[in-house]
């Protein structure tokens, strides 16, 4: 982040990011402004200019030097939710300093700001809260919603929305109003990985209560203290808030995140075929599942028409992964759907899903028919001993589902078994890698939901110890990359063939496709390269699709991914312009962003 090569001859694009910033604050607003401020980093003539004299120490430090502090004070934090918090503070001060230090230290720091310590940051939202962030919107309070809404910006000022209802959170199940803070952290990830602009970004919870009894019960919890509404009053408030997002910012793409069960599909289907949105447990996961897997079959020589797949926990995110990859199957093989469904099998609490379960409308698609089941155990070993598939994919929430004798039963079917729990946070993995290789001899291909250190054994040539990287199998691989690519094309609608597209460019980033020891997925240190190909691809299918409605984008690749890479945010100072109060846009006043005063022990940049 910040080292890629702008391209003046598209500078001047809306979204351009190389020159210098239109600015009209002055003074303290200034520097407590996050998006402005450079702390101590402000020049000489910028402080003269913008009457910052008097209020700075004189030194004058770069971003690097500022990045050592920062880093430092960071490492003085005793454990990663203290981390967490510093690093939310920090960007409330400096959004640049912020994303710098992010981005110089993304590797150690991924899972701080994202899974599983954002999980643990949700759960205590109402005990370590200082200051709000993001949009707020009250079920009881529908009519304000297009009042409450406006104040982020105009029309044109706002390209990237992430809602939560708070339902589902993470594999943390409600969280209520804390939700806020997946939807921050998401909008966080599409500016790091992504360049999304961080100023042209919203965060919103949509809060219809809780079912959750120990925030129901916490005199501190900040959210509505009532069990969640549903039905049509629920519908009637998404829908109030889809409309009015869509008329208040109508190039903003809505980016739906940790809905329940019941509704994320449902509202999907729903709004998909009128307006650009995703929903990433479903979508994004389905994305970058399937391109892990395809990476898998690499390995073991095998085509998506050879797969046999199980997955265990037939939710949102199991099956919109078994969506997705029924739909390669199906392109594949050039066979209809149902027929390439015939090659997934989903398990849920009951076990395997069949004709005769109960089922939710997303599964139907996916039962196996009863008769031929009847009198079999459907629990997981059982299904894998009798079907003998090659990938299992966990989604659960179900901690050491994966047991050493499920694992092994993958193992005794297939050579290279590709197993992916990709329950979040860490703890409730169905397995962790080190296990699931030592059961193997190392022959399975990993990749988890959540962060995890390599894996040591016994498993190269003549038993030489090896060191094997783990893939983080998370969305956040490739969800930046589809908004970045749907926001640039401004595109009207996200198609099934846009998703088809950013998989095929996550899977040929694959490092497993050059080496067989290598991650099925790229890491987070190529992450920014991993969104411009996927954001180029997801360009070109939309424009195919006639669904890109911005003029002058360029046909050739290599133009293509310059003009991509000019329009990505970077954490870099950029020099400020002084303008008039009078007649600067809304973003040179400083009011892009509802900002309150500055509060908190963990400031450490100013
Ligand atoms: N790695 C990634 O990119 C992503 C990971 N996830 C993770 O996947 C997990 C599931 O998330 P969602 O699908 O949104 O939740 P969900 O609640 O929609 O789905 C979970 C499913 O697992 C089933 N389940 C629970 N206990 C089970 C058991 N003992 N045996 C079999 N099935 C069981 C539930 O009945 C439900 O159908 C969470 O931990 C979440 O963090 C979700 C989205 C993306
Ligand atoms: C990664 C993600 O979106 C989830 O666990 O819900
Ligand atoms: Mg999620």
């Amino acid at each position: 982040m910040g080292s890629q090569q702008k391209h003046p001859k598209f500078a001047h694009l809306p979204l351009a990011t190389s020159g210098p910033l239109e600015c009209a604050l002055k003074g303290t607003p200034l520097l407590t402004h996050p998006y402005f401020n450079k702390g101590s980093a402000f020049t000489k003539e910028e402080r003269t200019q913008f009457e910052l004299t008097g209020l700075l120490p004189p030194s004058i430090q770069t971003l690097e030097q500022q990045v050592d502090r920062a880093y430092q004070q960071y490492s003085t934090r005793h454990d990663d939710l203290a981390k967490n918090t510093f690093l939310s503070s920090m960007k409330e001060q400096n959004e640049v300093l912020y994303f710098k230090l992010l981005s110089d230290h993304l590797t150690e720091m991924f899972s701080v700001v994202y899974t599983p310590t954002e999980g643990d940051a949700i759960q205590n939202y109402s005990r370590i809260f200082r200051r709000p962030e993001g949009c707020f919107l009250n079920v009881h309070d529908i009519d304000r919603i297009p009042h409450d809404l406006s104040l982020w910006g105009h029309a044109d000022e706002i390209d990237y929305i992430v809602v939560t209802d708070g339902e589902e959170i993470l594999g943390i199940g409600d969280q209520g109003c804390g939700g806020i803070l997946i939807s921050t952290a998401k909008l966080v990830l599409t500016t790091l990985c992504a360049g999304i602009h961080p100023n042209r970004t919203l965060p919103v919870v949509l809060d219809c209560g809780t079912d959750n009894e120990e925030l129901l019960n916490d005199p501190l919890y900040l959210g509505l203290r009532h069990k969640r509404v549903r039905g049509d009053e629920y519908d009637r408030f998404v829908d109030t808030f889809v409309q009015s997002a869509r008329k208040l910012y109508p190039k903003a793409y809505i980016h739906f995140e940790d809905f329940g069960l019941p509704n994320a599909r449902r509202l999907l289907e729903k709004y998909r075929p009128e307006i650009p949105c995703f929903n990433d447990d479903v979508q994004g996961t389905g994305c970058v599942t399937l391109a892990a897997i395809m990476a898998g079959l690499h390995v073991s020589k095998q085509k998506l028409a050879d797969l046999r797949l199980v997955v265990f926990g037939a939710g949102t995110a199991g099956v919109g992964i078994a969506d997705q990859v029924r739909d390669a199957i199906a392109a594949e093989r050039n066979i209809g759907k149902d027929e390439a469904a015939k090659q997934i099998w989903l398990i849920d609490k009951p076990g395997l899903l069949t004709t005769s379960t109960p089922l939710n409308p997303a599964q139907e698609g996916f039962a196996r028919p009863a008769e031929e089941w009847e009198g079999s155990k459907t629990d997981l070993e059982s299904v894998i001993d009798r079907v003998k598939p090659n990938v299992l994919v966990g989604t659960s929430t179900k901690p050491k589902a994966f047991t050493e004798s499920v694992v092994r039963a993958m193992a005794r079917h297939t050579e290279r078994p590709v197993i992916l729990p990709l329950s979040n946070p860490t703890r409730l993995h169905e397995a962790v890698p080190e296990d699931i290789l030592k059961w193997t001899d190392g022959k399975a291909l990993v990749a988890t939901g959540s962060p995890f250190k390599p894996v040591k054994g016994p498993w190269g040539p003549g038993g030489k110890e090896v060191e094997l990287e783990v893939a983080e199998c998370n969305n956040s691989v490739v969800f930046p990359g589809i908004g970045l690519g749907s926001v640039l094309c401004r595109a009207s609608r996200v198609t099934d063939k846009m998703l088809v597209a950013a998989v095929s460019g996550v899977a040929e980033l694959s490092p497993a496709l050059g080496d067989a020891t290598a991650p099925l997925l790229p890491g987070v240190d190529v992450v920014r390269d991993v969104s411009v190909r996927v954001a180029r691809k997801v360009v070109q299918a939309a424009v195919a699709e006639g669904v890109a409605t911005e003029e002058g984008i360029p046909e050739d690749e290599e133009t293509l991914d310059e003009w991509i890479r000019e329009q990505m945010w970077d954490p870099v100072y950029r020099p400020l312009k002084l303008v008039g109060m009078e007649g600067a846009s809304r973003q040179a006043r400083g009011e892009m962003r509802v900002v309150g005063s500055i509060g908190g022990r963990d400031q450490s940049e100013l």
